[in-house]
């Protein structure tokens, strides 16, 4: 199924970023001998089992022929055999694949969806929660997901949804949002008293809507604040968004290019419900999820698995654990500390050596360790 137009998936809103909840998701059918490593961390389950446990019946050719599905065919029919590239799909791959994104057509998490797949069909959701969902029940093949920006940093529900979800990295879009101002055709700048969008794109225009001295009212995405205004007509009302909302909404563009940084860029991660295989003919990130025991220099400690190979990191955050939030009480029953997730993304790919060391010493001082995704670095805007 997929959606169109302003239809938008939604569905009831639970989550918990306890990874106790997580259930192995262990890639299937990926059996070559270099890859295990990486695979098990997938699931962020320390009990390990072998891939030949989780694959009983492979398929094999004896299998095929039986089944017939190798009989009455011509040399020039055959079915090329895979190979990794096959097998990985890039951004910039122009498969007609449907990607979910939170928002209307027109947002900028659409361009990114657009920008990683020109051909794609677009499957717009009302919450990020359904972003994830749309994927899980097949309802798209990815999800495109902001995480950080170059004005406020990380977004961090996302952070958190990447957790209590079991997609998996397979990409990342950089995108330049050019923000306009837009108004109702007819309107000029002075007539607006408020200005509608994003929070996001309300704080990254600050310079120039505190110039203009209008109001400014948080709507849910650009798009939607674009269609709003549109949809009701409203005369005194501008909206924050990108040149491709004024044109599915009819509006006018009146100024553009209105944020404070010129350079502004929102990162987006790019999901799949199977994570790619790891490559290193180009470059590639990894970003995982871990939890660290109580105790002096234990993050140092976790971080000098990656400086001891030379590996540089590009990302560190940390989020609370919500379902466990504190840990060592003292005698009298009172907490001491906050327990944390930390989300490192590091530049190297998991078919790399220095990798799979540096994850197994980390995971020989984590209690929790999950790869999130190992993916082709974005080296253009
Ligand atoms: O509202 C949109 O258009 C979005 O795609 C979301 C979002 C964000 O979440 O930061 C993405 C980029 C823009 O800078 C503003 C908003």
């Amino acid at each position: 199924m997929a959606l169109k137009g302003s239809a938008v998936l939604t569905w009831g809103d639970s989550c918990s970023n306890n990874p106790s909840r997580l259930v192995s998701n262990r890639v299937k059918n990926l059996n070559t001998a270099n890859n295990f490593v990486c695979f098990d961390w997938f699931s962020g389950n320390r009990a390990t089992k072998s891939v030949e446990d989780e694959n009983p019946a492979k398929p094999t050719i004896e299998n095929h022929v039986s089944k017939g599905l190798y009989q009455d065919l011509s040399l020039t029919s055959l079915p090329k055999p895979l190979t990794v590239a096959d097998l990985t799909v890039t951004p910039n791959n122009d498969t007609k694949v449907r990607i979910s994104f939170k928002g209307l057509p027109g947002s900028y998490s659409e361009e990114a969806a657009l920008k990683a797949y020109p051909k794609c069909e677009t499957v717009p959701c009302n919450e990020f929660e359904d972003v994830f969902k749309a994927v899980e029940l097949w309802l798209a093949d990815k999800a495109v997901l902001p995480i950080e920006n170059s004005s406020s940093g990380s977004i961090h529900r996302n952070y958190d949804l990447l957790l209590c979800h079991r997609l998996h990295i397979m990409g990342e879009v950089q995108l330049v949002s050019d923000l306009c101002l837009l108004a109702l055709p007819g309107i000029r700048t002075e007539q607006l008293k408020r200005v509608l969008s994003h929070p996001q794109a309300l704080a990254s225009s600050d310079v120039f809507l505190s110039k203009l001295g209008v109001a400014v009212e948080n709507v849910e995405d650009t798009a939607g604040a674009a269609q709003y205004v549109a949809s009701n007509g409203l005369m005194d009302a501008g909206v924050i968004a990108s040149a491709r909302a004024a044109e599915i909404y009819g509006l006018n563009i009146l100024a553009n290019r209105v944020q404070d940084d010129p350079g502004y860029i929102t990162r987006f991660l790019v999901l799949a419900r199977d994570p790619i295989i790891p490559r290193i003919d180009v470059p590639f990130k990894t970003s995982i999820v871990f939890t660290l025991d109580e105790g002096p220099g234990v993050l140092f400690k976790a971080l000098a698995v990656f400086a001891s190979r030379e590996i540089n990191l590009t990302k560190i955050e940390s989020r609370p654990q919500r379902k466990k939030p504190l840990s060592a009480l003292d005698n009298f029953g009172n907490a001491k500390y906050f327990d944390y997730l930390f989300y490192i993304d590091f530049e190297a790919s998991m078919a790399e050596p220095r990798a799979q060391s540096a994850l197994g010493h980390l995971q020989e001082m984590t209690p929790f360790l999950r790869v999130l995704g190992c993916y082709p670095m974005e080296t253009s805007l």
